[in-house]
């Protein structure tokens, strides 16, 4: 199940965290490929400081909150940039399929890179039973840059699970009123035009957790916060459409 969005920077790698670590909760087997190979940023979000072990030639992927993660970031010493041409991509994404134990997993978790560039393109190539979730804002130039995900992911015979509208809103702690800052309506629009379903609305908030605590992830909502509940939520809705079938 890959993760794709068309701009940066719209909370594509912030919602496959949060997904996955809600599939995990509810008792699936998860695992959760960063493919955003330049721009990875998976083993932060999710506080990963362990570097995955290597066991008769084959890598095991590190776990975190029940999901099991494989990231260009473990290779990486001291946060330096990768520096490699497409077809390189291509290939150490082929190894992370083949070479990683994975074991028996229910859901596997894509963290696209944004666009429609070589990695999406390989993906889309590499696995072609993979199924889609298109990130947006609502703002209406990222569900319009989005829609072209969305396309790409029709034109290679991909499903669209839906889209998910991160940023929908912020609601005021105090009052609860909801506040549109970045507008209305762009998740809506993109998923009529995909002909998909606007699968969640996730407000503004930063995850209420502290680096003291057992398992820090910085970037994944708890369960019992509203945007975790948001996320068991969308979790539900997803497990409902993939195993009817
Ligand atoms: N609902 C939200 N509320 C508050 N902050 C958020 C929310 N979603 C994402 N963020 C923050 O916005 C920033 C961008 O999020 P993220 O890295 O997930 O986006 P992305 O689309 O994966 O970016 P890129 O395309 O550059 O990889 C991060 O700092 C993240 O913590």
């Amino acid at each position: 199940m890959a993760v794709a969005s068309g701009k940066g920077g719209v909370g594509k790698s912030t919602v496959t965290v949060n997904l996955a670590a809600a599939l995990a909760r509810q008792g699936k087997k998860v695992g959760l490929i960063d493919a955003d190979i330049y721009g990875f940023s998976v083993p932060d979000m999710m506080g990963i400081e362990e570097a995955p072990l290597v066991e008769e030639g084959e890598i095991l992927p590190v776990e975190r909150l029940g999901v099991k993660v494989m990231s260009m970031g473990f290779f990486i010493q001291d946060n330096n940039p990768v520096i490699w041409r497409g077809p390189m991509l291509g290939k150490m994404l082929r190894q992370f399929f083949s070479d990683v134990r994975w074991g028996e997993l229910d859901y596997l978790l894509l963290d696209f890179p944004p666009g429609t560039g070589d990695i999406a393109l390989d993906v889309h190539q590499m696995i072609p039973q993979s199924r889609e979730i298109i990130v947006t804002t609502p703002h209406a130039t990222a569900a319009f840059v989005a829609a072209r995900a969305g396309t790409m992911a029709l034109r290679t015979e991909h499903e669209v699970l839906g889209v998910v509208e991160n940023m929908a809103y912020y609601e005021c702690s105090k009052c609860g009123e909801k506040d549109f800052i970045f507008g209305r309506g762009g998740g809506a629009r993109l998923a009529e035009s995909l002909h998909t379903e606007l699968l969640a609305q996730i407000p503004l908030g930063a995850p209420d957790n502290h680096p003291s605590e057992p398992d820090f992830s910085p970037s994944v909502y708890k369960a019992e916060a509203t945007i975790g509940q948001l996320y068991d939520e969308l979790a539900q809705r997803i497990t409902l459409i993939c195993e009817k079938d």
